[in-house]
């Protein structure tokens, strides 16, 4: 993984230009620009419907855009695949049914320009134990498990993944991340949609957050983060608390009294404390913190759709 910019005059390994794609009367994807570079792991974020299968399916050819331009190192998104250059790991589909597990994969071995064996792309993905398995037999996790192993059958540069590890259990997470930290550590650059913000703030060294096939937010998960603006107050008042008061305290975002815990979210987390001050009480063991990842998600995207309605 790295997170230093590519010199701005190399082909971006992904170019979106001004790219619009409708359904009817909705914009799934409206006017987006961005580049990726080589090694980057990137996370794309968005609520449901925000446009992110949308995106991945245009940056594979799946769909084509109403207006701008789709280009994948220097090229079409079909011509990429075709040169073996893209892996794609989707949520649903790309799994026959009839054929055991071993036999998909070495058909997708045999397909791709750069393949590796597939006994070794099993064992990556840890599906040797179940090669003899039909495919229309397995778990969700199991499945999954496959879709990645179809996704690294070959070397390719581009790994894209849709919600990759919805329905893996912890141990399959953990390796399946491992395994795309290596990836990425070997160059590759990879880009994952996904809604578990906690593997985003761990894995990616760049987070785009999409909002009404729009680009909201788009830097490290720190720098996200920071742009929430808001932080975190939690502290512990003894006898009555006069929750009106509470409330009434400036800049506030959210208030949650539990017991004697009280916890805020405040844009002026300053100005919001030496009010609390103010009010004559005295907190105890008061912590001062940033928002998590998922927090300045909900911040972001919330007062996105405040600012539009
Ligand atoms: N084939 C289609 N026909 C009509 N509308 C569609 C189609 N595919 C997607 N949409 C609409 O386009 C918008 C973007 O959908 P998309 O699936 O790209 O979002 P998403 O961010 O991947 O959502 P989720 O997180 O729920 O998977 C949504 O409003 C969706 O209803």
């Amino acid at each position: 993984m790295t997170t230093t910019a590519a010199p701005a005059t190399a082909t971006p390994v992904v170019g979106f230009d001004q790219v619009t794609k409708t359904y009817g009367s909705v914009r799934a994807v409206d006017g987006l620009s961005l580049a990726l570079h080589p090694g980057e792991t990137v996370a794309l974020l968005g609520p449901n419907g925000a446009g992110k299968s949308t995106t991945l399916d245009l940056l594979l050819g799946l769909k084509n855009a109403d207006s701008g331009t789709v280009n994948v190192f220097g090229t079409s998104p079909r011509e990429a695949i075709v040169a073996g250059r893209v892996g794609a790991m989707l949520q649903s589909g790309g799994l026959m049914d009839e054929v055991t597990v071993g036999e998909m994969v070495k058909l997708a071995c045999s397909l791709h320009p750069k393949a590796y064996k597939a006994a070794d792309v099993m064992a990556r993905a840890g599906i040797t134990q179940i090669a003899d398995r039909k495919v229309n037999k397995l778990s969700g996790g199991q499945s999954q498990r496959v879709r990645f192993a179809l996704a690294t059958a070959g070397d390719s540069d581009l790994i894209i993944l849709d919600e990759p590890t919805t329905g893996m259990d912890v141990s399959a997470r953990q390796a399946f991340w491992a395994t795309m930290r290596e990836q990425a550590d070997q160059g590759r650059t990879v880009l994952f949609a996904t809604h578990y913000l906690e593997e985003a703030d761990a894995i990616a060294d760049r987070v785009l957050v999409l909002h009404r096939g729009r680009l909201l937010a788009d830097g490290t998960a720190a720098e996200i983060k920071a742009k929430a603006g808001a932080r975190r107050i939690a502290f512990d008042l003894e006898g009555a608390i006069d929750e009106a008061a509470l409330r009434a305290l400036p800049f506030l975002t959210s208030v949650d009294v539990s017991g004697q815990t009280v916890r805020i979210q405040s844009s002026d987390a300053d100005a919001t404390v030496h009010a609390l001050y103010g009010l004559g009480v005295y907190p105890r063991n008061l912590e001062v913190a940033g928002l998590g990842l998922e927090q300045a998600f909900v911040a972001i995207t919330q007062a996105e759709e405040a600012k539009q309605s």
